[in-house]
């Protein structure tokens, strides 16, 4: 990668579903600096799908705990071969995919504070972890322990009130009692418990683990008791996102010429790291499509519910944001792709170009697996009279999912209180981004325009933001006061003319059918 040499910059890294990215961002707040290594394609060896394994009961979802610690060796030794000036770097921070947790055996701190720098970290960590398989945000294995966790503190709200979210699968408490009660011995020989981000360089705890009280920023007791003994040690104590939590390991001075002193930042999840690349601002709305598809807002005031989540605001301690998760985002999208454009994206966007705008009263809902917002799993097709067919011409098809994805975020936002106002902008970022004529029927159903930011690696450019921020901590300055060079996010479409008339109506019928197929699918013991 050309020019990249003598430029005092901040890296920001994510550890995602797919694949790990990093960008280096200079002082006047450019990214120089972009690379990746992609799981499945990068390091077959591992036979990960979407970067996963799916086990047998088709709940249960995790991803191999070396290959993230491979991923990051090799993505170190591209950045040097291509001449990467490491003595430059400031400050680190990172993100990763939320919830999915990494379990350090007793002795693992030992071995990282002698690592020598002969070696690659896959080396010398292969024998540093407790659990090898590290359940991720896809898993849905562990309704047993969240009815308990809800049960324990007095309720599905009770537990919202407190942590943000009433209890859910993939939440990283509920994940740490499964295998507290599942693997009691694998729980006993872990010394500490990293949320994902791969704690090699170092970890993210707090939000969005049905663990921490939201309003103190404390762990709650009671909370930690019902998931599983001596918890509280092996987390060690949640600090303010902006914390420096330390100089850079030795080993990454010696092996890669990090300065001394270069600084990392606490690490957060890909979402709020998402929030802080995108500068959003109270009033927008970002929409992140990654392999999850994730919509979220600034907060002021917490309201957590018993739909979506309230976690703590990346760049402001006082201030909140409020996130809805669907899982069936990209790999769905990707799917309907195989199935209907010949696996490409140009026939993909050309069945959307050249279907009408509310698909002839033509909806869909496409979920292979479980969603989340809301709990229904199935692929259902409903023609203009609303009733049930069993299929949908192939560019039909693909417009009723694109649009059927968007009203689901609209509504569910609704939900939450999110209205759309005259100002209101959408903030778009992840792979599918990418895709103009996605963004085009995001604009439709939410009457609103989008705008992108130059790279949709957001979450990597909003963790080098949030290390300069971590720089200037201490000064108290603002993180809108760090970010303020930061280049402004570009408008990528507009709602179409009449737009908001065909959907006022089409989002009446698709919240309908919505709750239509939830009570159809609902399984009996509900
Ligand atoms: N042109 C495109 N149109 C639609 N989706 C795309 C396009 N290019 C990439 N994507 C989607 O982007 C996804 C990856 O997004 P990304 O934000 O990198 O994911 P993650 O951060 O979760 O690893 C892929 O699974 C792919 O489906
Ligand atoms: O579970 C959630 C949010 O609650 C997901 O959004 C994960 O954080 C995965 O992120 P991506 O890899 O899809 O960006």
């Amino acid at each position: 990668m050309a020019e990249h040499s003598a430029r005092h910059c901040c890296l920001g890294w994510d550890f995602s579903t797919q694949q790990v990215k990093v960008v280096a961002v200079d002082a006047e707040l450019n990214v120089f600096y972009e690379d990746s290594v992609h799981f499945d394609r990068d390091l077959p060896e591992f036979r990960t799908q979407g970067g996963v394994h799916v086990h047998e009961d088709g709940l249960t979802v995790t991803s191999p705990v070396l290959m993230w610690v491979q991923a990051l060796d090799i993505i170190l030794e591209k950045m040097k071969a291509s001449g990467f000036d490491f003595s430059q770097v400031l400050a680190l921070s990172g993100a990763g995919q939320q919830h999915g947790s990494v379990y350090w055996k007793a002795g693992a701190n030992q071995v990282l504070m002698s690592l020598t720098p002969d070696l690659l970290l896959r080396e010398q960590l292969q024998a540093c972890f407790s659990i090898s398989d590290s359940p991720v945000w896809m898993d849905s294995s562990t309704t047993a322990q969240c009815r308990q966790l809800e049960a324990t503190v007095g309720g599905a709200q009770a537990l919202s009130s407190l942590t943000g979210s009433r209890a859910y699968e993939r939440f990283t408490g509920n994940q740490i009692a499964k295998i507290y009660q599942k693997n009691p011995e694998a729980y006993s020989r872990t010394e500490s418990v990293s949320k994902i981000s791969v704690s090699c360089f170092l970890p993210s705890l707090g939000s969005g683990m049905n663990l921490l009280q939201i309003q103190d920023k404390v762990w709650s007791q009671a909370c930690l008791g019902a998931c599983a003994p001596g918890l509280e040690e092996k987390l060690g104590q949640p600090v303010p996102s902006c914390s420096v939590v330390g100089a850079i390991s030795s080993y990454f001075v010696q092996r890669y010429g990090f300065p001394a002193g270069c600084k990392v930042v606490a690490f957060t999840g890909d979402n709020p790291a998402s929030l802080a690349g995108m500068r959003l601002e109270e009033g927008d709305i970002a929409v992140s499509l990654g392999t999850s598809d994730t919509l979220f807002l600034w907060l002021q005031e917490p309201m957590p519910a018993l739909e979506g989540h309230i976690f703590c605001n990346p760049v402001d301690p006082q201030h909140y944001m409020a996130l809805l998760c669907f899982k069936n985002g990209s790999l769905m999208r990707e799917k309907i792709r195989d199935e209907s454009a010949s696996r490409s994206w140009s026939e993909f966007s050309k069945a959307l170009r050249s279907t009408e705008l509310g698909n002839g009263g033509n909806l869909g809902f496409y979920f292979d697996v479980m969603e989340i917002t809301p709990e229904i799993i199935g692929r259902h097709r409903f023609n203009a009279e609303n009733h049930e067919v069993s299929a949908f011409p192939w560019d039909v098809e693909i417009r009723a999912l694109i649009e059927g994805q968007f009203m689901a975020k609209k509504i569910h936002a609704e939900g939450l209180g999110y209205r759309v106002m005259p100002k209101t902008k959408i903030l778009a970022t992840g792979g599918a981004s990418h895709n103009k004529d996605i963004l085009q029927v995001l604009a439709d159903v939410f009457g609103a325009p989008v705008y992108v930011i130059d790279t949709a690696n957001s979450a990597c450019v909003g963790s080098a933001y949030r290390a300069f921020h971590g720089l200037a901590a201490g000064t108290n300055m603002p993180f809108s006061e760090v970010v303020k060079l930061a280049p402004n996010p570009r408008l990528a479409a507009t709602p179409t003319p009449g737009a908001f008339q065909v959907y006022e109506a089409l989002l009446q019928r698709y919240a309908v059918l919505e709750q239509r197929v939830l009570t159809q699918t609902r399984r009996p013991s509900e």
